[in-house]
């Protein structure tokens, strides 16, 4: 198999004395689809934030493409390749769909000298425009974003942390509030860009039909540790998932 695109080895994280995310380790090839799930307050948010350098582990190693991302800042995080939905909508609501996902692509592609004297769309328009055909939101791209449905927010949230071309997506809720028509199609795009650009995505999710349909692998955590790890069948028929989670 590959070199993985992320590692992580025994992280650890405590609040006081809350011990948030207990010695969890994994990896996640390329081109896998990784679901985190877990009931409230397992660690899946604590342990998103220590991937992506918001938060500082108090133990453990996070490697990215083989590199290990210590106190990178989320913009150096972007230039190696890693893209992230939050759980918020980042979309700026007075600014049309285009403008929102150029100014995306702007942050990831830009250096202070080529926004000052590079073209003021950076190049980045055509990209913009095949990412929102992409995402079947050309209608909507003179729109402001703000005026979209909730769904079509996320979907523009989506084509933002693509902009970049990332090797590596971290999606955090991307079903929370999305209704039922828009969640299918939302779902469809995902897996239609995994397939065409071979992106690996790690995804928390709390939508199970959304999160077992999407995922290729899941990850269950309780109280901060791993429970059990396989694909999405397995998981469904595993009684100790049941007993902490689905069951619930
Ligand atoms: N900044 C913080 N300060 C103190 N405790 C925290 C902090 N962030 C998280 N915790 C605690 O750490 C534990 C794990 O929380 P975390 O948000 O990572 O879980 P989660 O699985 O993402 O939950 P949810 O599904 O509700 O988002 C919880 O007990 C939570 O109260």
């Amino acid at each position: 198999m590959s070199d993985p695109v992320l590692s992580i080895r025994n992280i650890e994280k405590s609040f006081g004395g809350i011990r948030a995310v207990r010695g969890v380790s994994f990896d996640v090839h390329k081109g896998e689809v990784l679901g985190l799930i877990g009931p409230n307050g397992s660690g899946k948010s604590t342990l998103f934030n220590c991937i992506l350098g918001q938060l500082a582990p108090d133990a453990g190693e996070v490697s990215v493409n083989g590199r290990s991302v210590a106190g990178m800042r989320a913009s150096q995080m972007n230039r190696l390749g890693v893209g992230r939905t939050f759980q918020q909508l980042s979309v700026f609501p007075k600014m049309s769909v285009l403008d929102n996902i150029i100014l995306a692509g702007q942050e990831h592609h830009g250096t202070m000298l080529s926004r000052l004297f590079g073209a003021p769309d950076a190049g980045l328009t055509g990209e913009a425009e095949r990412m929102i055909a992409f995402f079947r939101l050309t209608h909507l791209r003179d729109e402001l974003a703000g005026s979209l449905s909730y769904g079509q927010q996320k979907l523009v949230d989506a084509a933002m942390a693509f902009m970049a071309g990332p090797s590596l997506v971290l999606l955090d809720e991307p079903a929370g509030g999305v209704n039922l028509t828009m969640l299918s199609h939302f779902k469809e795009r995902l897996s239609a860009y995994n397939a065409e650009h071979g992106t690996t995505f790690v995804v928390i999710e709390h939508n199970m039909e959304f999160v077992m349909s999407l995922c290729t692998r899941i990850i269950v955590l309780a109280e901060g540790a791993v429970i059990a790890e396989g694909s999405p069948d397995e998981i469904r028929a595993n009684q100790t998932v049941i007993d902490a989670y689905l069951g619930g």
